[in-house]
């Protein structure tokens, strides 16, 4: 468990680790290439451990460079192994993401549904209409789903998504790698993670023109040198932090983003009256300047392109209980996460109105008692992380394991800001 105490406004210099959501699917890229890659910035999240983990058990082999942290190479099989084991593949969301390369390795990939945060229903039909249009054969069953490679084609794959599925984009442009084929897809998901993924086949050997309505990859000249990519940094972890300074009216530096990754976020802040701006990759948040607006936030979870990620709204909600004005927030992509978060909020003494299952109103500032809480996903965790630094007396935290999946040591760097913040065995 980890005990959270209110203390001085937090301040210093902090670094964020390369981002988890950009990892994974940078991870399966690499797997997607079959051949060696260098990667980055690599969080020791348990998620991503577990991404390679599973790139073991397939057959790859992963190297961490002696003494730089972060720092792995992706050497691809020659041959598949014997005994695949993926066993662990039914603990995270971005299992999903290996399906290209094992058809690649092995002509079929049979997986188990996907894990991860329990957030409510998590599709993948769009995945599957991607996979068809190359030709390949699904098969559906109760524990999971299998993809056989279809015959050999040439051309170009053109297809559109109904919605801008950042999972769906991903397997589309890692089958369009593993087959040599160019892509045509519209509606895609242009999300830092996915243009992270775009921008790291540009040094494999693809080239991505991106607008609005249509992604399309080509192949270019395969360069001879190893390609070495860098995760960015992790945009939701600063913004929680962001949200925990601002929350704590304090001033902090925080390291390691990418200023247009973090847009908005800033809006936000901006919109409550907190100033913050973006130097030399670090996000400076000067919560001791702030001026209360009282204007309503209105934090609306989106898959437009530069619009508000959903994994941005829990802190911003645990914010906002801090903040005067009425504030809206909604997050149909994930349409259970708020009946994660807000029974856990109110156990903090949270007055927030249910408009419907994805959508919520509350009007700040509101005082908060510390209690005992459970971080039943990886966002609620650090939300409650957030809102138990306002809140009177000791919150306890636990499900730890689950905030540990997204950020490897989210309190370490709250701890180095200044909060009153440790681990507690019960
Ligand atoms: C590992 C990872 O990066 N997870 C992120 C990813 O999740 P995820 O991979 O679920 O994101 P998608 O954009 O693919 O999915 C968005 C929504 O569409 C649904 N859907 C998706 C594909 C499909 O074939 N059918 C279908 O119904 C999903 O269940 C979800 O409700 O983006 C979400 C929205 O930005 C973030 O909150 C998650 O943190
Ligand atoms: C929902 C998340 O992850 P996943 O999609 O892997 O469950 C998350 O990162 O908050």
């Amino acid at each position: 468990m980890i005990a959270v105490r209110p203390g001085s406004p937090l301040s210093g210099s902090v670094s964020v680790d390369g981002s988890k959501n950009a990892a994974l699917p940078m991870l399966a890229a690499a797997a997607a290439v079959r051949r060696t890659v260098q990667l980055d910035n690599v969080p020791a999240s348990a998620d991503v451990q577990s991404m390679l983990a599973l790139l073991q058990g397939a057959g790859w082999h992963v190297a961490q460079a002696v003494g730089q942290q972060g720092c792995l190479l992706v050497m691809a099989p020659e041959t598949p192994p014997t005994a695949p084991d993926l066993g662990r593949a039914a603990g995270i969301r971005a299992s999903y993401y290996l399906v290209p390369a094992l058809l690649a390795l092995q002509g079929s990939a049979r997986l188990p549904w996907p894990g991860g945060c329990r957030i409510g229903e998590r599709g993948m039909d769009l995945h599957f209409k991607v996979y068809e249009a190359f030709g390949d054969r699904v098969t559906v069953q109760d524990a999971g789903y299998m993809v056989e490679a279809g015959e050999r084609r040439t051309g170009v794959v053109s297809l559109a998504l109904p919605f801008r599925s950042r999972g769906a984009t991903i397997a589309a442009v890692l089958r369009a790698v593993v087959s040599g084929r160019a892509l045509r897809l519209g509606l895609p998901n242009l999300s830092p993670e996915v243009l992270a993924v775009l921008d790291a086949l540009s040094s494999a050997g693809w080239e991505a023109r991106v607008s609005e309505q249509v992604l399309d990859l080509t192949t270019a000249v395969v360069p001879a040198e190893i390609p070495a990519w860098r995760v960015p940094g992790d945009k939701i972890e600063a913004g929680t932090l962001a949200c925990a300074v601002a929350a704590t009216g304090g001033n902090a530096r925080i390291e390691g983003i990418r200023g247009r990754d973090l847009v908005p976020l800033q809006a936000a802040l901006q919109r409550l009256g907190i100033p913050t701006s973006v130097r030399d990759e670090a996000l400076l948040v000067d919560g001791g300047n702030a001026r209360p607006t009282g204007q309503p936030l209105r934090a609306i979870a989106t898959l437009s392109p530069g619009g508000l990620d959903a994994d941005f709204e829990p802190p911003l909600m645990a914010l906002a209980l801090s903040q005067p004005g009425t504030h809206l927030f909604a997050d149909s992509i994930n349409p259970g996460r708020h009946g994660n978060l807000l029974p856990q909020l109110a156990r903090l003494g949270a007055k927030i109105e249910e408009i419907s299952p994805t959508e919520c109103r509350l009007t700040g500032p509101q005082r908060l008692t510390g209690a005992g809480v459970e971080a039943t996903d990886i966002r609620t965790g650090s939300a409650l992380m957030v809102a138990a630094l306002t809140a009177r007396g000791v919150t306890t935290l636990g499900g730890v394991d689950q905030l540990r999946r997204g950020h490897a040591d989210l309190p370490g760097k709250l701890l180095h800001l200044g909060a009153d913040i440790c681990e507690v065995t019960p």
